[in-house]
């Protein structure tokens, strides 16, 4: 197995898939993942008082402590243990808990500005976006934020409005860009886990014919590889 540890990077608008995505290749490579999720370095802002924590903007890069996740990132390539953040979405602030994430030879980072940051970016070797319609994401966001982070209907709307939406449009989509595959429906694309897990296999050396890590599958000749017109 390869010494170094390989980065894969998942984003995606918010509720596109990319926890499931992740939960999925983790399970796969059981024993072999550590997952590091952009949202548990959410600013802290216990220094204002709920109310006003509930309408700050948590779609802009500005939103996250993305020093502390890069060094944490780099600690983890390097080989040493964290102490990560943990995050409460109904409180709006950093939880008093940490969570040790060991190293592991695959590093998945999540979160839907990861490609925002290119910072975190650059850190990534490969670099995947789940692409979900904006209508079935918000039916999956109003069901998760309502069960699960102790949201109401209508807060849940308001947000979506004021920031969710604009911000996905000014800095999300723009991102996925940066991406080397893009993964309509992320977790359930069986044609892509496929795709995935084979080039995850060869640069771990899982695979008897393994590549080194990044090495290219494919040698491409720039000048050959023009499109040709009728000339
Ligand atoms: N391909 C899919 N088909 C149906 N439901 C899905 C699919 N992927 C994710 N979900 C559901 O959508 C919700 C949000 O998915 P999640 O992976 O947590 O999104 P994200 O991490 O991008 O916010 C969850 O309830 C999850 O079970
Ligand atoms: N206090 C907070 C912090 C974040 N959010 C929302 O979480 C979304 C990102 O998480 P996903 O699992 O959906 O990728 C993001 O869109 C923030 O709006 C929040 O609602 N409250």
């Amino acid at each position: 197995m390869s010494d170094r540890t390989l980065v894969i990077g998942i984003a995606g608008g918010t509720a596109s898939g990319k926890s499931t995505l992740t939960q999925t290749l983790a399970k796969h490579f059981a024993g072999h993942v550590t997952v590091i999720q952009h949202d548990s370095y959410y600013k802290n802002n216990d220094h204002l008082p709920f109310e006003a924590r509930t309408t700050l903007n948590y779609d802009a890069p500005t939103a996250f402590d993305n020093d502390l996740m890069i060094e944490q990132v780099k600690e983890l390539i390097s080989g040493k243990a964290v102490e990560c953040p943990t995050y409460d979405y109904a409180l709006h602030t950093r939880a008093k808990e940490t969570v040790r994430l060991d190293p592991s030879p695959i590093l998945i980072v999540e979160g839907i500005l990861i490609f925002a940051e290119p910072r975190l970016c650059e850190l990534c070797d490969i670099k995947l976006f789940v692409d979900t319609d904006a209508d079935v994401r918000i039916l999956r966001r109003i069901r998760r934020d309502v069960v699960e982070r102790g949201r109401s209907l209508e807060s849940v709307e308001a947000q979506y409005l004021k920031t969710v939406k604009p911000m996905h449009e000014l800095y999300v989509e723009p991102s996925k860009r940066q991406a080397d595959m893009i993964i309509p429906e992320g977790g359930s694309n069986l044609v892509a886990l496929d795709m995935l897990v084979h080039r995850i296999d060869r640069v771990l050396g899982l695979d008897p014919n393994a590549a080194p890590l990044n090495a290219p599958i494919f040698e491409v000749d720039p000048q050959s590889a023009q499109t040709s017109t009728n000339d």
